[in-house]
């Protein structure tokens, strides 16, 4: 386990960098059942004690977060401190599985438990006798199991298979996983499971939870330091961070920071000057920048200190135009079939050889065979998959260009996500009929976004080298057209009802992606339709998972608002990057609700110093931050010099606070 968990694998088969070397904690903070905060988890090594325990019957620790924002690192970690026994636990066996080596089975294999355990994991070397297996059967607390990405679980027609309760049967691997973590199997088991925000599940089953909030600023700086061991490089990129709040806003999720710093670290290297992008990056624009180093890194020569070549974008991906389309197909394919692992036949039928393997899109997969051949590959990451499933979309010239919007078609049709899961499992109904209740959708929300992102006009001038400057332009009017009318039908459609601070509307989740998409598009246009689609005089965005990133988009909506607008934010996960985003759309904001988001000091300075100047403001509510003594003052500032202000709602999460 040890070795296993040492390295984090990051370009393909060229590169690994030890885990030690570059794990940096993220934001844990602990949820009651409500999912209430329960203030933040010290160190990864307590994760399986008691504390914030809400329901001592349920087994599963689930840790719960956005893509990318480091749960499975969080579990490599966890394995890792378990083999030095440095974790607080007295379990001696360890068994980690990912969950999408589940969708691998056919809906009509049958395995038995023991099997899982050592046939699909591990390999105990001499145990003819079973002595392994029947001691845990005997003193299952001594079992910790990870789970990661249950989300990713693609499952059809299981509801009707029978829920196991005797280790000797054999069931469909995903009923054995089932039963596990509800302790139908191995009761008093310890188990840990992750899986993407949103995707529901019993509260019965959890025990304790841990939502991943990403880096916070003194985690980011840490992160840069282990990045980059020269001073004059730490320096370098952090005064360029701190030039733009979006990108710092983007770089709190592990994963892309990783791509930014990692992307900066090559293209610094090999090039005369090159400079982090300073405003309105997108997330387009950040695996663009991926995919640049992907192709630039197989075709130039080494970096030579005395002659760097000068940057072209455009060369590194007309040169590189052939494989691109050939990874870009296979991410494709994948997601039409809900799909996230390639056999090596797929790969070679798309167009792909051996030499391409190695530049950094494709990672080896040894863990979903029973005989330990790695035959099979993975996407480096599965947004990056999304990403080039767009680029396919794109760059097709064969298909109707009409097909780029097949996954929004699919996304508008796909229901809301259900429990039905663990429905049958603890309450013992079954309904055969459903669609399978966790499959998320979230991976071709992100190919809509990628798509918009690479059809907008900032990207155009790229795009034309690749595509035919026509079928480019037949597909942006396509794109534009699409978004407009699902934004204006959307706007329509949404609940209003009148409160004593106007006509509210309710936004649903959906709405953000529309956000995301719009500012990834770049139109003025339709963020001008946008907003002034907005009848009502105040949107409640609360509860929706937005983070520091989404500001950006908020905030281009905004800008084009003429009118006066509430904005209730309470319980999201703005931080402090997302209020200096939105600085622009103060100076219009009647009700500025941002409670339970993570803010500290320096948001109350952004708040103070705009909201005083406008003196629109009429309702603030800040409570639940991280708000010290010199954050209160600001507030009282802000109360004095603001006549309109009616209703400040304010407790500091902090202790140290004495207002
Ligand atoms: N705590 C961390 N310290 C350092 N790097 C991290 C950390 N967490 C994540 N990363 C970086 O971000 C990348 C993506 O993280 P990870 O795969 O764990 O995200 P995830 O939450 O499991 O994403 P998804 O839900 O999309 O599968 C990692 O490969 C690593 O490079």
């Amino acid at each position: 386990m040890s070795r296993d968990t040492s390295f984090i694998m990051s370009y393909g088969q060229r590169e690994e960098t030890r885990l030690e070397d570059l794990y940096t904690d993220t934001q844990m903070e602990l949820l009651n059942d409500c999912n209430e905060s329960l203030g933040f988890l010290e160190s990864l090594e307590q994760l399986l004690g008691d504390h914030a325990v809400f329901n001592p019957q349920g087994e599963t620790i689930y840790v719960m977060g956005d893509a990318g924002v480091g749960k499975s690192i969080l579990l490599q970690k966890l394995q890792n401190l378990w083999s030095k026994k440095e974790l607080q636990t007295d379990t001696i066996f360890c068994f980690k599985f990912r969950c999408r080596m589940f969708s691998v089975f056919k809906d009509t294999d049958q395995i038995s438990l023991g099997d899982l355990l050592f046939k699909y994991n591990c390999y105990p070397d001499h145990d003819p006798d079973n002595e392994v297996f029947d001691y845990i059967l005997r003193f299952p607390e001594k079992v910790l199991f990870t789970f990661d990405g249950y989300d990713e679980i693609q499952m059809h027609d299981l509801m009707n298979v029978p829920e196991v309760v005797s280790p000797e049967v054999k069931a469909h691997p995903v009923q054995l996983l089932i039963s596990l973590l509800c302790g139908k199997l191995l009761k008093g088991s310890q188990k840990v499971l992750t899986a993407r925000t949103g995707t529901e599940i019993q509260s019965r089953v959890i025990r304790k939870k841990v939502a991943l909030r990403g880096f916070s600023p003194a985690h980011l700086k840490t992160y840069i330091d282990l990045h980059f061991k020269e001073q004059e490089h730490q320096a370098l990129v952090s005064l360029q961070l701190d030039a733009s709040p979006h990108l710092c806003g983007l770089c709190s999720t592990p994963l892309f920071c990783w791509i930014v710093l990692k992307s900066f670290r090559h293209l610094h290297t090999m090039h005369d000057s090159f400079h982090l992008p300073e405003t309105c990056i997108t997330l387009t624009d950040i695996f663009l920048l991926l995919s640049e180093v992907f192709l630039s890194r197989t075709r130039s020569p080494a970096p030579s200190l005395l002659k760097k070549s000068t940057r072209c974008v455009s060369e590194t991906f007309k040169a590189g135009l052939k494989t691109l389309t050939a990874f870009a197909k296979l991410a494709l394919q994948g997601m039409e079939r809900g799909s996230f692992i390639y056999s090596q036949e797929e790969i070679t039928e798309c167009g792909l050889a051996e030499e391409d393997l190695t530049m950094g899109f494709l990672r080896p997969v040894s863990d979903y065979d029973a005989s330990g051949s790695p035959a099979t590959f993975e996407l480096l990451h599965i947004i990056l998959q999304s990403f080039l499933a767009a680029f396919a979309l794109v760059l097709d010239e064969q298909a109707a260009a009409s097909s780029i919007l097949k996954f929004f078609t699919e996304c508008s049709r796909k229901s809301e996500p259900t429990c039905l899961l663990f429905g049958f499992c603890v309450c013992g109904s079954s309904k055969s009929n459903e669609k399978m209740p966790f499959e998320t959708n979230e991976h071709l929300q992100f190919t809509n976004l990628f798509l918009c992102g690479l059809l907008s006009k900032a990207n155009a001038g790229l795009m034309e080298h690749l595509v035919s400057p026509v079928l480019l332009k037949k597909k942006r009017a396509l794109l534009k057209s699409y978004l407009s009318t699902s934004v204006k039908s959307h706007l329509i459609g949404l609940p209003h009802y009148d409160s004593e601070d106007g006509k509210k509307v309710h936004v649903l989740p959906n709405f953000l992606w529309m956000l995301r998409c719009i500012f990834e598009t770049g139109s003025k246009d339709i963020a001008l339709m946008t907003a002034k689609g907005i009848t009502a005089s105040f949107i409640k965005l609360g509860y929706c998972n937005v983070f520091s990133g989404d500001c950006a988009a908020l905030n281009f909506v905004l800008q084009h608002r003429q009118k006066l607008l509430g904005l209730d934010m309470d319980n999201n996960n703005i931080s402090d990057y997302g209020v200096k985003q939105l600085r622009p759309s103060f100076c219009k904001m009647t009700v500025v609700r941002f409670s339970v988001n993570h803010l500290s000091d320096s948001s109350i300075e952004v708040l103070a110093e705009e909201l005083c100047k406008h003196k629109v403001v009429e309702v603030l509510g800040l409570y639940n931050n991280n708000i010290t003594d010199a954050g209160a003052k600001l507030i009282a500032q802000i109360i004095e010099e603001c006549p309109k202000l009616r209703v400040v709602k304010y407790v500091s999460n902090l202790h140290q606070s004495k207002v």
